[in-house]
């Protein structure tokens, strides 16, 4: 039997052990196993509680059970919910009265939503928000999932291609009309009005997108400086701030390397340069080399320094923010280069002075980084990537449109295509296994 066809079934909630625990089942097999286990199924999309039991009848738990005939669910299976009890044990035997179905077998990540994806349930770009959401960290994250998991960016794609395509029947038509070569310009003119129209819209998307896409990852914010200048103590006191939202990630023992910030919903991330170092363990290895490659292409960093001569020693694209820091040192004697201003802070890392000060900057500077992304439409390089493919079509459709009409007619089906893509429903095989492979198991 292909894998496909196989009845599913994945831990949908948390880790174990929890209050309460989803399994959710989706599959052929769905009707079956419910009717076994819980001894009866239920009325469609009604919890019913049930004591289940596996194929020897031994209690497996005391539990909820719904289900959901397809096609009108979420995968457009036939789908069963169990709601049990989130021990260990209790999901251990759950999946062994599971598994000792025919054809059925534990869900691969992103399965679900992969079915509901291949049942037309929701297109890529919904998938993509899907995803997205499920890891929103910010609430701004959240918000720019949620608009993706609505259609926002895929309503808008449909309609394009649906454009795209009654341009390209009218350059088509008007082909099929002229015997020699010369196409009447009554349908060739409303066809380029229409490319004009829509090329107009997407590049209006692909400008007014400000960052939305690094509104994923969070924006980078590297600490660098001489040592002993306080970069740790900095990064302690920042992953202190109540703004840090996950943290830390320990990468030596004694040391963060990288905190976490929801700053006015807007991830950042912050690295500390001194605690990337070279270490035997594996497990640090692997958060030395990640800090180092995030820190390497920062989108700010703050170069802290403990004395007015502070010569700043690093390369790279990104603005370098002066952070004076142990002013409590009696800086007094010793007159600073630069007052506080736009770029310049002045902070004791020990005693906290200015850290707030220097928060709000960051807050600052993140709005103005992300600035419009609230209206972003775009979420992942992918869709931008397929969209500026599209907006680039266009152009050649109306520059080659001179030359022949069937070169720009096979413009506009390469930009249909590439909607196609972006949709999910031409030509993607080769990006599914990537894109659900991020997934988490049981969604
Ligand atoms: N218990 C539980 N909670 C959950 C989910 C779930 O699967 N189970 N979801 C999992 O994703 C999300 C809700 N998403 C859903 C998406 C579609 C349908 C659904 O039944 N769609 C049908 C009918 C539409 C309707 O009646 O509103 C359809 O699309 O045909 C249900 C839930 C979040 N919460
Ligand atoms: N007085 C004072 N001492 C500070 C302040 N910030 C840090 N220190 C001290 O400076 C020393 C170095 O601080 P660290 O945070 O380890 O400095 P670092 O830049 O991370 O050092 P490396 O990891 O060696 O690069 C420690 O003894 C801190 O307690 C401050 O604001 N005032």
């Amino acid at each position: 039997m292909h894998p496909r066809d196989q009845t599913i079934f994945a831990l949908s909630s948390g880790r174990p052990p929890s209050a309460i625990a989803l399994v959710r089942v989706s599959g052929p097999q769905a009707g079956r196993i419910v009717t076994t286990l819980a001894g009866k199924l239920p009325p469609p999309r009604m919890a019913t509680r049930a004591l289940l039991r596996d194929v020897g009848q031994r209690p497996i738990d005391d539990a909820v059970v719904l289900w959901f005939p397809g096609p009108a669910n979420a995968t457009g299976e036939d789908v069963a919910e169990f709601h049990v009890h989130g021990g260990r044990a209790v999901l251990a035997a759950l999946f062994a009265a599971l598994s000792a179905f025919a054809d059925v077998r534990s869900a691969e990540p992103g399965e679900f939503t992969r079915r509901a994806f291949e049942n037309g349930k929701l297109d890529l770009t919904e998938a993509e928000g899907l995803d997205d959401l499920i890891h929103a960290d910010t609430d701004r994250q959240r918000h720019q999932a949620l608009r993706q998991l609505k259609g926002l960016l895929g309503d808008r794609a449909r309609d394009w291609r649906a454009r795209i395509i009654e341009a390209s029947a009218l350059i088509e038509a008007g082909i099929d009309f002229s015997d020699e070569g010369d196409v009447p310009a009554e349908l060739i003119a409303p066809a380029l009005a229409k490319v004009k129209a829509l090329l107009f819209e997407i590049e209006e998307v692909l400008a007014g997108q400000g960052r939305s896409e690094r509104l994923r990852d969070g924006l980078v914010v590297a600490i660098a400086g001489p040592p002993n200048v306080g970069k740790s103590t900095l990064m302690n006191q920042l992953a202190r701030r109540e703004v840090a939202i996950v943290s830390p990630h320990a990468g030596t023992t004694r040391d963060v390397i990288e905190v976490q910030l929801d700053l006015d919903g807007y991830p950042v991330t912050v690295i500390d340069t001194a605690g990337i170092r070279e270490t035997d363990d594996p497990v640090e290895q692997e958060g030395v080399r990640r800090a180092r490659a995030r820190a390497a292409d920062a989108d700010l960093v703050l170069w802290l320094s403990d004395s007015s001569q502070a010569a700043i020693d690093h390369d790279g694209s990104a603005p370098i923010w002066k952070v004076r820091n142990k002013i409590d040192l009696g800086a007094a004697g010793r007159p600073l280069a630069e007052g506080p201003g736009q770029g310049s802070f002045q902070i004791s890392a020990s005693r906290g002075d200015g850290v707030l000060e220097l928060i709000s900057a960051l807050v600052e500077f993140a709005q103005t980084y992300f600035g419009g992304s609230e209206s972003g439409l775009i979420g992942r390089t992918r869709q931008r990537k397929l969209l500026e493919d599209v907006a680039a079509g266009l152009r050649r459709c109306l520059t080659v449109v001179g030359e022949g009409e069937e070169l720009a007619a096979e413009e506009l089906r390469t930009a249909a295509h590439s909607l196609g893509r972006l949709l999910g429903r031409v030509d993607v095989e080769d990006i599914l296994d990537v894109i659900f492979r991020e997934f988490c198991v049981g969604k």
